[in-house]
């Protein structure tokens, strides 16, 4: 038996399914600000949410290239994790870091041998390295797509790094992935959804369940 993964469940868009996805045991949970995602969502209702977790559970924001504006107004709303999930630079990382206040998740794209050698100019920048499929060119986020990457490119990595797996995770293949892949903590959202932007409880609860039945 070894330390179970930390599991984030990311995509939360309401108080009912915030207070249900706390009840079904996730450690974190994240809310997407990007327009171009079916989950985004405003800074009202993010302030609503992240008072309502707070001293329940983690909350994480994601953002994608955010500017110095758009940082400061997220890190004010007190998150405890933001996750910066576009092409940030290792510099503006700890920039990021050091404007907010608030530790960072790094979110890298995986899809060849170099991108996993990419990982190591961030890990003294990030507080958490999140390893993610590479979205094809058509793609128009860079990420809750649904899509998994091959997991055997991180043979290679140095496994005293704590790092967070997503992409195209789902209740049917998390155990396999922490079976095969070790990480730190898993990351999901397509994979507990009925439909784009649309969370379903009961796969929230499969997911929490395979993943700890996994450890
Ligand atoms: O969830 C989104 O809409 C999103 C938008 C822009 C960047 C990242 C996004 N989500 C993150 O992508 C990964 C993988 O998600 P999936 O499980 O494959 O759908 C995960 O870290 C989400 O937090």
């Amino acid at each position: 038996m070894t330390t179970p993964p930390e599991i984030k469940i990311c995509g939360i868009k309401t108080p009912e399914l915030l207070n249900a996805t706390i009840e079904a045991g996730a450690d974190i949970v994240g809310f997407v600000h990007f327009v171009r995602s079916p989950r985004h969502l405003g800074l009202e209702p993010l302030a609503q949410l992240i008072s309502e977790a707070r001293g329940r559970v983690q909350t994480c924001v994601l953002l994608v290239n955010p500017d110095n504006s758009c940082v400061a107004e997220i890190a004010a709303l007190g998150p405890d994790w933001i996750q910066l999930h576009g092409p940030e630079t290792p510099h503006r990382v700890e920039a990021i870091r050091a404007e907010a206040g608030v530790e960072i998740i790094k979110a890298l794209p995986i899809a060849a041998a170099a991108d996993v050698a990419n990982i190591a100019a961030f890990v003294e920048v990030a507080d958490r390295i999140l390893l993610d499929a590479k979205p094809p060119k058509s793609a128009d986020r860079p990420g809750g797509l649904g899509v998994a990457f091959d997991w055997s490119l991180l043979q290679g990595l140095d496994p005293e790094l704590p790092f967070m797996l997503s992409g195209g995770l789902t209740p049917d293949n998390v155990a396999e992935a922490i079976k095969t892949v070790r990480p730190f903590g898993v990351d999901v959202s397509t994979g507990v959804e009925s439909a784009p932007g649309v969370k379903d409880i009961k796969l929230i609860k499969a997911f929490i369940k395979n993943a700890r039945a996994a450890s």
